[in-house]
């Protein structure tokens, strides 16, 4: 089995989704299905934070989300735990620069399996990139509540800054992204946006991530 193509990886990007059950208004399964309703391309599960569920309620949760990812054919994506997610049979993984680095996880999950990494400066890229990662989470590109120990806030210039020193691996912005500031992370460079309470805390979460894919689909259109 070979590596997953770097534009199907583009594809996959667009509007991904990512959350677990301290994120969410509604039910966490009630939450994903509307956000694959809306469109979602991508989703990635990822159960951290107070009050985080641990142990067979962790797994449970698990396996409910993976159930819906694979009736509504979205790929789906584990944060840090490379056990959970052999245990879950995830399409992939992602992983922060304090987690096992790719190169181990690639070992373990095989060519097939997609590999995320989380990136702040061409010096991780490249690190990411030479450890078989198949994408990069860059940011947080805005001010963040989702995530306690977020690195500092980049703006676009981080995005701006990668592709300008000639990468071009599939990436993903990510950080307080909203409808209404997720155009020029696309413009700066990234294949996509990743968000979690713009989707999870929405009023219409359908809707929101139906909004969000229109908006990556303009936002492509040359001027
Ligand atoms: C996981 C993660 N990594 C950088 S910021 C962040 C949280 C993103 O959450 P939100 O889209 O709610 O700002
Ligand atoms: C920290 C992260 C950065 N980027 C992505 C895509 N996921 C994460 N969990
Ligand atoms: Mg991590």
């Amino acid at each position: 089995m070979k590596r997953i193509d770097s534009e199907d990886m583009r594809k996959l990007l667009k509007v991904y989704f990512i959350m677990g059950s301290v994120n969410c208004r509604l039910s966490p399964a009630e939450t994903l299905s509307a956000a694959a309703d809306g469109g979602i391309t991508l989703f990635q599960f990822r159960e951290k934070g107070p009050g985080a569920l641990t142990g067979a309620a962790l797994l449970e949760l698990g396996q409910q989300l993976r159930a819906i990812c694979r009736d509504k054919r979205i790929p789906f994506i584990v944060n840090d735990d490379l056990e959970l997610a052999v245990a879950l049979d995830a399409d992939g993984v992602h992983v922060g620069q304090d987690d096992l680095p790719a190169r181990t996880i690639r070992q373990r999950l095989g060519e097939h399996k997609i590999i995320g990494v989380s990136a702040h400066n061409p010096a991780e890229a490249q690190q990411a990139i030479a450890d078989g990662a198949d994408y990069l989470g860059v940011g947080p590109v805005y001010p963040t509540s989702s995530k306690d120990d977020a690195e500092a806030v980049q703006g676009t210039a981080v995005i701006d800054t990668l592709r300008r020193s000639g990468l071009n691996i599939p990436l993903v912005g990510i950080g307080g992204i909203t409808l209404g500031n997720a155009l020029p992370v696309i413009r700066a460079g990234a294949d996509g946006i990743s968000v979690i309470s713009a989707i999870a805390g929405a009023e219409d979460i359908r809707e929101t991530a139906r909004a969000f894919g229109r908006i990556i689909q303009s936002g492509m259109l040359p001027e």
